[in-house]
C-alpha cells in the first residue's frame, strides 16, 4: 500500500472560510490544526465522543474514476416531416465521452439541458441498463484502473436530483440511522457514529433544522435548499472515496450554492473524488472546480482543467470576454438551442486533436497505484435488520398516511358495520346480515388496502436510493418492513374486530381477530408487489382495485362455488379473499344449532349451501400467512431482479 492509502481521512469538516450557522458546543479547531495526515474533528464539549486514539477517524480510500468511449444510442419513435408518419430512428445521447477524476479532484460536468450531462453521471455510475430494448452502451468505466464492478456501490454514493428521503424523520434522525447503516459497528459505538452525523449536519450548515422532519403533504417540513443539503449529507456519512451529484445546486440559493459547491470541493481535498452535473455555475461556483467538462448534444466540447479552459476557447477562436462567468460565455457556445452558438460539432472534433483531448486519453491509459477495492454493505445482516426495523417502526408509527389515516379510515367503517348490524339474532333475515356483513367484511376492508399504495411506492423512491448506493441487502431490508408492519396491522384489526363483532354479537372474537389479521398482511404484501411493478401510483392504484374486484367476484360469496363457471373457477381458488371469507363464515356458522327459518335449519345448512363445511379454520389461516409470507418473497425477488436504481 502507498503511503497515501494509509492515510485516514477524518471527519469531513468545515473549511476556514466558510461560515455556517454553529452550535454554541461544537469547537471548530482553528485551520492551522488540519494536516494531511490526521485532520482534526470537531469537538463537542457535551458529547463529542472520543475513541480510544481520541478520534474518531474513517477511511477514504482514494480512487480514480476514469470513463472511456461513452456512447449511448436509444431508439426513438419520431415523425417524419417528409412523409409525415412515425418511423424508428437512432438517437445518440453520449458520444464518444471520455475522462478521468482523481482523488483530492473536483469535476463539473456543465452544458446547455438536454446536453447530456445527467445520462453521462449515470452512465459513470451504473445507472443506466444498456441490456433494455433499444438502447446499446458502450465504453468502458475504470475504477482504479480495474473496470467497475460490485465493488463501486460500496464506495461510491450518488446523489440524485429528486429528494428521496422518509417524511416523518427530522434531521438529526435522519443522520443516524445513516450513520447506523453506513459506518461500520466494528469501528465506531452508536455515541461515536451519531457524533459523526452530528459533525456532518454541522459542516453542511443543517443545525438550525436539525429538529425539523423532512415533512410531507400532512406536515409542512425542510425547505427545498434545506432537502438538497439533507440529501448530500446522508451519502457523505460513509465517507465516500467517489462522490458523484447530480445537480447538487438546483434549487438553492447562490448563497446555498456556493456553501455547498466549496464544502465539496473541501471535500476533494480530503481525498475524496467529486463529479457533479451542474447546469450553470455562478462565477463563484466556477472558482471551486478543479476541473470541466463541457457537453453539448451529448458530444464533448472540453474536459481538462477549468483554469486552462478560458485559454483553450480563446486559441479556438472563442475569447472569454474580460469580466464575464467564463460559465456563462461556454454555454452561450454550447447551447444550440438559441442564437450565438458555436459550431458544436466542430468544436467536439477539434478537442480530440488538441494537446488537452490527446493527454486526457494518455492519462486514462496510465496505470494506477492503488488498493483494490472490495464489494460488500458496511454492516452485516442482522445489524441491518435491527437498524432497519427500527427505522420502519417508527416511520410506520409516525407516518399518517401509512397508520393513523388507516386507522381512522377502518375505525370509523368498522363503527358503521357494528352498528348496522347491531345485535344480530337466529330470524331467517339475520342470516342473511351475517353472509353479507361478513362478506362486506372480507372484501372491504382487504380493498382499503389499497391507500396504503402512494405511501408504498414514495417507500420505494428511498429503497431505490439507499440500495443504488450500497447501503444494505435486499433481505434486511424486506425482512425489516414486513415485520414491522405487523404490530400497525394487528392494532387496525384488533379495534375493527372489537367494533364489528361486540355490537353484532358474532360468534369467535379471536379467530375473527386471527382472519382479519392476516387478511389484511396478505393485502399488504400484495400492496408491496403491486408498488414493485408499477410506475406510478395512479396505475397501482388502478391495478390494485382491478385485481381485488376481480377476487371478491371469485370468492364465493357472489356465485357458490359449484356455480362459478369453469372458466373462473382458478379465480376461486387464487383469491386470498376465498380463505378469508371462508373463515369468517365457518367461524360464524358452525356454533349456530338453530335458525328460526325454513331455508336454513342451522349454521351447518348455511355452510353447506354455501359449499364450505368441512373446511378447518386452522388449515384456511395457514393459507392466509402462506400468502402472506409468499407475496413477501415475490416482493423481495422483484426487489432484488428488478430494482438496482438503473434506468
Ligand atoms: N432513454 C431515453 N430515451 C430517449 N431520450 C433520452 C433517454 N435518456 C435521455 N434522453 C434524452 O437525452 C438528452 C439528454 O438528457 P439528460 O437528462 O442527460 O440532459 P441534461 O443535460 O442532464 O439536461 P438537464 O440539465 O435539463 O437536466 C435529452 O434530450 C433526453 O430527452
Amino acid at each position: 500500500m502507498s503511503g497515501e492509502q494509509d492515510k485516514q481521512y477524518v471527519i469531513p469538516m468545515q473549511p476556514a472560510d466558510l461560515v455556517y450557522e454553529t452550535d454554541s458546543n461544537v469547537q471548530v479547531p482553528p485551520a492551522g490544526m488540519i494536516s494531511q495526515d490526521t485532520w482534526s474533528s470537531p469537538t463537542r464539549t457535551d458529547s463529542f465522543p472520543s475513541s480510544s486514539s481520541g478520534k474518531l477517524s474513517l477511511k477514504v480510500r482514494p480512487a480514480t474514476i476514469a470513463w472511456t468511449g461513452i456512447t449511448y444510442d436509444v431508439r426513438v419513435r419520431r415523425t417524419s416531416p417528409s412523409s409525415n408518419k412515425s418511423e424508428l430512428v437512432t438517437k445518440r445521447i453520449l458520444d464518444n465521452i471520455s475522462g478521468i477524476v482523481r482523488p483530492g479532484e473536483m469535476l463539473a460536468i456543465c452544458g446547455p439541458s438536454g446536453g447530456g450531462k445527467t445520462t453521462l453521471l449515470d452512465a459513470i455510475a451504473g445507472r443506466i441498463d444498456g441490456s433494455k430494448k433499444g438502447r446499446t452502451l458502450k465504453g468502458e468505466v475504470l475504477v482504479n484502473g480495474d473496470r467497475r464492478n460490485q465493488a463501486f456501490s460500496s464506495i461510491a454514493s450518488y446523489v440524485q436530483q429528486e429528494y428521496a428521503l422518509q417524511t416523518p424523520f427530522t434531521v438529526r434522525e435522519t443522520m443516524y440511522y445513516a450513520a447506523d447503516l453506513l459506518i461500520p459497528h466494528s469501528q465506531c459505538s452508536q455515541h461515536e457514529r451519531r457524533a459523526y452525523a452530528d459533525s456532518v449536519i454541522h459542516v453542511l450548515g443543517l443545525d438550525s433544522c436539525s429538529n425539523t422532519i423532512v415533512g410531507d403533504v400532512f406536515r409542512k417540513g425542510l425547505s427545498g435548499g434545506q432537502l438538497r443539503r439533507l440529501s448530500i449529507a446522508v451519502e457523505l456519512v460513509r465517507s465516500p472515496s467517489i462522490l458523484l451529484l447530480d445537480e447538487p445546486t438546483s434549487g438553492l440559493d447562490s448563497a446555498a450554492a456556493e456553501n455547498i459547491m466549496k464544502h465539496l470541493s473541501y471535500l476533494a481535498k480530503l481525498g475524496t473524488t467529486v463529479v457533479c452535473t451542474i447546469h450553470q455555475p455562478p462565477s463563484e461556483v466556477w472558482a471551486s472546480f478543479d476541473k470541466f467538462c463541457l457537453l453539448s448534444e451529448g458530444k464533448c466540447l472540453y474536459f481538462g482543467s477549468a483554469r486552462d479552459s478560458v485559454e483553450y476557447f480563446g486559441r479556438l477562436g472563442h475569447p472569454c470576454p474580460s469580466l464575464s462567468n467564463p460559465a456563462d460565455f461556454f454555454l452561450r457556445l454550447a447551447n444550440t438551442d438559441f442564437e450565438g452558438h458555436a459550431d458544436v460539432s466542430a468544436l467536439a472534433s477539434a478537442f480530440t486533436s488538441q494537446p488537452e483531448g490527446m493527454s486526457l486519453i494518455a492519462a486514462i491509459g496510465q496505470p494506477i497505484e492503488h488498493e483494490v477495492l472490495v464489494a460488500g454493505t458496511a454492516n452485516g445482516f442482522w445489524s441491518q435488520l435491527l437498524t432497519l426495523s427500527h427505522r420502519a417502526f417508527f416511520n410506520n408509527a409516525r407516518n399518517p398516511g401509512i397508520f393513523l389515516v388507516r386507522l381512522i379510515m377502518y375505525v370509523m367503517l368498522c363503527a358503521m358495520i357494528g352498528f348496522m348490524f347491531w345485535k344480530l339474532g337466529i330470524e331467517a333475515s339475520d342470516i342473511n346480515s351475517r353472509i353479507t356483513m361478513l362478506f362486506y367484511v372480507a372484501a372491504f376492508l382487504v380493498f382499503m388496502s389499497v391507500a396504503v399504495l402512494p405511501f408504498f411506492i414514495l417507500e420505494r423512491a428511498v429503497f431505490l436510493r439507499e440500495r443504488a448506493n450500497g447501503w444494505y441487502m435486499v433481505p434486511s431490508y424486506v425482512l425489516a418492513t414486513f415485520l414491522m408492519s405487523l404490530p400497525g396491522l394487528f392494532i387496525i384489526s384488533l379495534i375493527s374486530t372489537a367494533l364489528v363483532v361486540l355490537p353484532s354479537g358474532l360468534n369467535g372474537f379471536g379467530i375473527f381477530l386471527a382472519d382479519l389479521f392476516l387478511s389484511l398482511v396478505a393485502a399488504e404484501a400484495f400492496m408491496c408487489v403491486v408498488a414493485s411493478v408499477v410506475p406510478h401510483y395512479i396505475i397501482g392504484i388502478a391495478l390494485g382495485a382491478a385485481v381485488y374486484g376481480f377476487f371478491m367476484l371469485c370468492e364465493g360469496f357472489m356465485k357458490i362455488k359449484s356455480d362459478i363457471p369453469d372458466y373462473f373457477i382458478w379465480g376461486y381458488y387464487i383469491a386470498f379473499h376465498t380463505y378469508s371469507f371462508r373463515v369468517f363464515m365457518v367461524n360464524e356458522f358452525e356454533p349456530i344449532k338453530h335458525f328460526n327459518s325454513l331455508q336454513y335449519s342451522d349454521g351447518k345448512a348455511v355452510l353447506d349451501f354455501y359449499d364450505m363445511s368441512d373446511k378447518p379454520v386452522y388449515k384456511d389461516l395457514s393459507i392466509l400467512a402462506g400468502y402472506a409470507l409468499g407475496l413477501q418473497l415475490i416482493f423481495g425477488m422483484i426487489l432484488q431482479v428488478f430494482h438496482k436504481g438503473k434506468r
